[in-house]
């Protein structure tokens, strides 16, 4: 029996992998538990609910700054989310705690660590956050998906295992082989979808008006664009199902013959577990140009074509489309490429490790709690 709390999200990126971690947790043991702490303008105030766990709320601002110091400074400098953090570690009694980045990942770490809660990060991207980075000190284990990251975080603390991608989507995408005639693009922007993608497909549709008949796209296209980008496959004529977000990415996934998107790092995973080729569109803005660094890892393995957005026009996009429609040898081998860098079993790695920080911390049967707390965990069924 084990409690795990995962602390953080903001984005579908950081959230994801520790739903990952919570469905692998809680399918182990029908007394496993895992609470999760956010933030109420994070994804996962909608998300965490809706996949059936406790979802505690801190309120915490972003923090900037550099160097260990200055950060320790932001983080005390916030009292209210310093103080709940310790509530809630206080009530909640986790056996361990797993940061994933964002807002509330901070506080929560640094108060578990203070209390004496073994604790571990999971940093999702090739060149890690500011807050990883520092947490990285502190911390039992630094979880890391890129081989780039290791450099910034202390050596033996740091265990290379992969993204955690969630059960459901795994299992769904292998059952969900779907049988299409046209050739399938599904377009994304990351979990909030990308205005410059918008725009570069929007863009694209005009120089592939020939291929309207045998092209029919998936467009995510976040809050902001719906409307516009809806309109513009319909004006041209393309067949198009246009959403806000999509739900079921399994599907998605199943149903794509190639995938353009950002490179944010929970995406690049799901790439490569579902061996999809992908032409990937960074984010320009990312800290220190993480998502292009992510990148790379495909590109350089022959997985992905990478384009700047400050470089790429809807003409090159429609051409890039064209080639790999004509190619499907090429996209053949992409898949292959992209379906060796897959790390499947990242989410039970992270599990095993969770055991033995508990274990080594608490013995084999977790923290000690009072029968009324023992009682509280009741069965829960898991779908
Ligand atoms: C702008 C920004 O700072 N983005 C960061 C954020 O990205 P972001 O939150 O966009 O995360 P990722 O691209 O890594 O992952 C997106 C996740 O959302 C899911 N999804 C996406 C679209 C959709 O309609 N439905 C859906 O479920 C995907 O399946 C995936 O699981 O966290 C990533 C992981 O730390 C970073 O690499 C990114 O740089």
């Amino acid at each position: 029996m084990m409690k795990v709390l995962i602390a953080g999200g903001g984005t579908g990126g950081h959230l994801f992998p520790g739903i990952a971690l919570a469905e692998e947790v809680v399918t182990r043991h029908h007394r496993n538990e895992v609470v999760f702490v956010g933030t109420e303008r994070g994804i996962e105030s909608r998300v965490v609910p809706k996949e059936g766990y406790p979802l505690e709320l801190v309120k915490v601002q972003g923090l900037k700054g550099k160097g260990f110091v200055s950060l320790l400074k932001a983080l005390f400098a916030l009292p209210l989310a310093f103080i709940e953090s310790f509530r809630i570690l206080a009530r909640q009694k986790p056996d361990v705690v797993v940061g994933v980045g964002g807002y509330a990942s901070g506080p929560v770490v640094l108060a578990a660590w203070l209390m004496g809660i073994p604790t571990a990060i999971q940093e999702q991207n090739a060149l890690p956050g500011f807050t990883n980075k520092v947490l990285g000190r502190i911390v039992r284990v630094v979880f890391i998906a890129f081989e780039e990251a290791r450099a910034f975080f202390p050596e033996k603390k740091v265990q290379l295992i992969g993204n955690p991608i969630r059960r459901k989507l795994m299992d769904n995408y292998l059952r969900s082989h779907v049988a299409h005639e046209r050739f399938s693009v599904l377009v994304f922007g990351g979990s909030l979808g990308a205005r410059g993608i918008n725009q570069r497909m929007t863009e694209a549709l005009d120089s592939l008006g020939d291929l309207k008949d045998s092209l029919h796209f998936v467009h995510q296209t976040g809050k902001n664009d719906l409307e516009s980008v809806r309109k513009g496959y319909a004006d041209k004529g393309f067949q198009a199902e246009v959403v806000e977000f999509i739900d079921d990415m399994s599907s998605a996934y199943a149903r794509a013959d190639l995938v353009v998107c950002r490179a944010g790092a929970t995406t690049l995973a799901e790439l490569t577990v579902c061996k999809k080729a992908s032409i990937l569109i960074p984010f320009p803005h990312a800290t220190d140009d993480h998502q292009a660094v992510n990148a790379r890892a495909l590109v350089d393995a022959g997985a992905a074509l990478m384009f700047r957005e400050s470089e790429l026009t809807g003409e090159k996009l429609a051409q890039t489309v064209r080639e790999l429609k004509s190619h499907p040898e090429r996209l053949k081998s992409m898949e292959k490429k992209a379906g060796l860098l897959g790390r499947p079993e990242a989410a039970k790695e992270l599990a095993d490790v969770c055991v033995d920080l508990m274990v080594q911390t608490w013995g084999p049967n977790g923290r000690e709690r009072t029968p009324i707390e023992a009682e509280k965990k009741a069965p829960r069924s898991h779908s």
